[in-house]
C-alpha cells in the first residue's frame, strides 16, 4: 500500500505538520530566533572584543572583513565601541537568549505531550472506525506494533527533527558570518564540507533503510508475541513453546543485527567527522596563507566562525542521523494510518430507529475476494423470535451473522431492519442494539461489576440493574459468595472463574446493555454438558423476550427454536421448526441422527 509519507525534509515536515499544525511552525520560528541570537551573538562579540582589545594593526577593523558593518552600527547609534558597551550588549543579548531558551524548552515539552496525545488518540479513533473487513485484512502484529512501539519512535523522530532544524539554522547563520569575514576561505571550507557530507550520505541512507526494516520486523515480532500469549496454554501443555520461541529468536536476532549495523554506522560517523573536518581546514589555511596571501587575522576570525559552523554541521549530521534511526517509526505509523483510512467505515449521522418488527435478508450474496460464500439467501426474522442457523462447517453461518450485525456489507442484495438499510444510518446505532455471545466468552481483567456493566458508574440504579441481570443468568449466589462480591476481580481473561460462569457473565453483559437482538455463536459449545445445561437454561429463559439468532452445531440446543434454517454451501436448503425439518430435510435428519437426537 502506498504510504502518505514522503522521504524528503519537506515530506517529514508535512507529516509532523498534519498533527501539530502551526504549533510546529511557531516552534521552528522560536528555534530560529534562538539560533540566530546564539550564532550572531557570539559571532559578533568575538570580533568586537578583538577590536576593542587590540591596539595593533587590526584596530582599524580590517580583519573583520565584511563584519565591519557591526562597527558602523555602533557608530551610527552613537554608542562608543569600548569594553563596557560591548560587554553590556553581550549581557543583554545572552539574557534574552536565556529567556527565549526557557520559552522554547517549555514549548517543546508542550509540543511533545500534545503530539503524543494527538497521535495516540488519532490511532485509537482510526482503529474504532476501522471496518471489520479491514481488520481481517490488516495484520494484528502490524496494528499492535504501530500503536505501542512505533509511536514512541515517532516522538523521538519529532524531537530529532526539531533539533536538526535548529542546528541547520545555526549552521546557516555561522556560514553567512564566515562568508562576510573572508569569502574565499569560506568557499573552500564549504566545498570541503560538501565533500564530507557526500561521504556520509550513503551511511545516512543505510541507517534509514535499516530503521524501516527494523519497524517491519517489529510487526512480525509483535504478531508472534500476540499469538504466543493467546495460545500460551496450548504451547505450554504440548511443550511447543520452545519450538515456537525459535521463531521469536530469529526475529530478535535479525532486529539486533540491524541495530548493530546502525550502531556501527554511528560509530564511524562520530569518530571520523572531526578529523576529516580538521584535515580540510588545515589544507585550506595552508593554501590561503602560502598562495593567496590572506592575512592571518582574517583567517583566524573566519576559522573561529567556521569552527562553530562545523560544529553546527556535526550537530546537524548527528541529529539527522538520529532522526533517520527513527524514521521507520514514521513509516510504520503512516502506513497503518493510510491502511486504516482505506478501510474506514462511512458514518451517517442519523441513528437508526429502534428495531420494532423484522429483519429481512433479500437475495443476499457475499464473496471474500473471488470466493462466493453466500449465494442468494432470503430470510425473515420476526421480533422476539428465536431462530437457529445450522449447517456444515464452512457453509456460511458465521458470514451470514456477520452480515446481520452489519460487520460486513453484502456483495449483492440487501439487509433490511424494519425496511431500513442500516448502512443508510449511523451504523453504530444499529450495533448498539445487538448483543453478541461468542464461543469463547469475552472477559476483561476487571471486577464482575465492570465486566457486566462495561464500566458504568456504580449508582444505586446501575447496581440494582446489575443484580437484576445477574439473577437472570443464575449467578446471584455465585457472585454473593465471591470475596469482594461484585467488586471481585476476574483476573486476566477471566482465569479465576469457570467456563460456565464466564459465559454467563458474557450473557449478563449483553442483557445489561438492553439489546434487541441477541446473537449466540455456539455459545455453549465450549462447555461440558452439565455446565452447558445450566447455561442453556439461562438462554431458554430469554426466549420470547429478545430476538435471538443461534449458530449451533449441537442440535440439542436448538430444539425449541421458532425456526431453524439449514445452510448448505451458502444457500438455505431447508427451514422450519425442529420436527418439521426432521421430516422434510434428509440432510437435517442425518445430522440429528448422528447426534442421537430425534
Ligand atoms: N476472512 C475470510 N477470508 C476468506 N474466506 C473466508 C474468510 N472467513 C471465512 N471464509 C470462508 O467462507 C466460507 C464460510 O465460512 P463461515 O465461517 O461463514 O462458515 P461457518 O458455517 O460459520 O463455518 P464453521 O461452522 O466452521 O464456523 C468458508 O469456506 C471459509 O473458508
Amino acid at each position: 500500500m502506498k504510504s502518505g509519507l514522503k522521504h524528503t525534509p519537506l515530506g517529514y515536515f508535512s507529516f509532523f505538520y498534519k498533527s501539530m499544525g502551526n504549533k510546529l511552525v511557531f516552534n521552528i520560528l522560536l528555534a530560529t530566533t534562538l539560533g540566530l541570537l546564539d550564532g550572531v551573538g557570539l559571532a559578533l562579540f568575538i570580533p568586537l572584543l578583538q577590536f576593542v582589545n587590540d591596539s595593533s594593526g587590526i584596530a582599524t577593523g580590517e580583519s573583520m572583513g565584511g563584519l565591519r558593518f557591526i562597527l558602523n552600527g555602533f557608530e551610527n547609534l552613537g554608542v562608543p565601541v569600548n569594553l563596557f558597551s560591548v560587554l553590556s550588549l553581550m549581557v543583554i543579548i545572552f539574557s534574552a537568549k536565556g529567556a527565549l531558551n526557557y520559552w522554547l524548552s517549555m514549548e517543546q515539552v508542550d509540543l511533545r505531550q500534545k503530539y503524543m496525545v494527538k497521535l495516540r488518540l488519532g490511532q485509537i479513533k482510526q482503529l474504532g472506525q476501522l471496518s471489520y473487513r479491514g481488520f481481517l485484512t490488516l495484520d494484528a502484529g502490524k496494528i499492535q506494533n504501530a500503536i505501542t512501539a512505533e509511536v514512541g519512535k515517532n516522538l523521538q523522530a519529532m524531537i530529532q527533527f526539531l533539533a536538526a532544524t535548529k542546528a541547520s539554522i545555526v549552521l546557516v547563520a555561522y556560514v553567512v558570518l564566515a562568508f562576510l569575514a573572508n569569502w574565499q576561505f569560506a568557499l573552500f571550507i564549504m566545498l570541503g564540507g560538501f565533500l564530507s557530507s557526500f561521504i556520509y550520505r550513503r551511511i545516512i541512507e543505510s541507517v534509514k533503510t535499516s530503521s524501516i526494516e527494523i519497524s517491519r520486523r517489529g510487526n512480525l515480532f509483535n504478531n508472534f508475541v500476540i499469538q504466543c500469549i493467546h495460545h500460551f496454554k496450548y504451547l505450554k501443555a504440548t511443550n511447543h513453546f520452545k519450538l515456537y520461541a525459535v521463531k521469536l529468536q530469529d526475529v530478535i536476532n535479525e532486529v539486533e543485527k540491524l541495530n548493530r549495523k546502525i550502531g556501527k554506522n554511528q560509530a564511524i560517523t562520530a569518530s571520523t567527522r572531526e578529523p576529516i573536518i580538521i584535515f580540510i581546514v588545515a589544507i585550506v589555511i595552508l593554501v590561503q596563507t602560502n598562495y593567496l596571501g590572506a592575512s592571518l587575522g582574517s583567517i583566524l576570525l573566519s576559522l573561529l566562525l567556521f569552527y562553530r559552523a562545523l560544529n553546527g554541521l556535526v550537530l546537524l549530521q548527528n541529529t539527522w542521523q538520529s532522526f533517520m534511526q527513527n524514521v521507520g517509526g514514521l513509516q510504520a505509523v503512516s502506513d497503518l494510518s493510510t491502511s486504516m483510512q482505506q478501510f474506514q467505515e462511512q458514518e451517517a449521522a442519523t441513528p437508526i430507529p429502534k428495531f420494532r418488527s423484522q429483519i429481512t435478508l433479500r437475495e443476499l450474496y457475499f464473496a471474500y475476494g473471488e470466493k462466493l460464500v453466500l449465494k442468494g439467501v432470503d430470510l425473515n426474522i420476526q421480533r422476539n423470535e428465536t431462530i437457529a442457523l445450522v449447517g456444515e462447517s464452512g457453509s456460511g453461518k458465521s458470514t451470514l451473522v456477520n452480515i446481520i450485525c452489519a460487520l460486513m456489507a453484502p456483495t449483492k442484495g440487501q439487509l433490511l431492519v424494519d425496511g431500513h438499510s442500516p448502512y443508510a444510518y449511523n451504523i453504530d446505532s444499529y450495533r448498539a442494539q445487538i448483543g453478541y455471545i461468542t464461543q469463547e466468552p469475552i472477559i476483561f481483567n476487571d471486577s464482575v461489576f465492570n465486566n457486566v456493566t462495561f464500566w458504568a458508574p456504580p449508582t444505586t440504579e446501575n447496581v440494582a440493574r446489575f443484580w437484576e441481570v445477574i439473577e437472570k443468568v443464575a449467578l446471584k449466589d455465585t457472585v454473593n459468595n465471591m470475596g469482594q462480591k461484585e467488586d471481585t476481580l476476574l483476573g486476566d481473561n477471566g482465569m479465576l472463574i469457570s467456563g460456565g460462569q464466564k459465559q454467563r457473565i458474557s450473557i449478563a453483559r449483553e442483557l445489561y446493555k438492553d439489546v434487541e437482538l441477541l446473537i449466540m455463536d455456539e455459545a455453549t459449545s465450549a462447555l461440558d454438558s452439565e455446565t452447558e445445561g445450566f447455561v442453556q437454561e439461562s438462554i431458554n429463559q430469554l426466549k420470547g423476550a429478545y430476538t435471538i439468532i443461534i449458530i449451533a452445531h449441537r442440535l440439542s440446543t436448538i430444539k425449541h427454536a421458532d425456526r431453524i434454517y439449514l445452510l448448505e454451501d451458502g444457500k438455505i436448503s431447508g427451514q422450519g421448526r425442529f420436527e418439521e425439518l426432521i421430516k422434510n430435510s434428509s440432510r437435517f435428519y442425518r445430522m440429528a441422527s448422528l447426534q442421537n437426537i430425534h
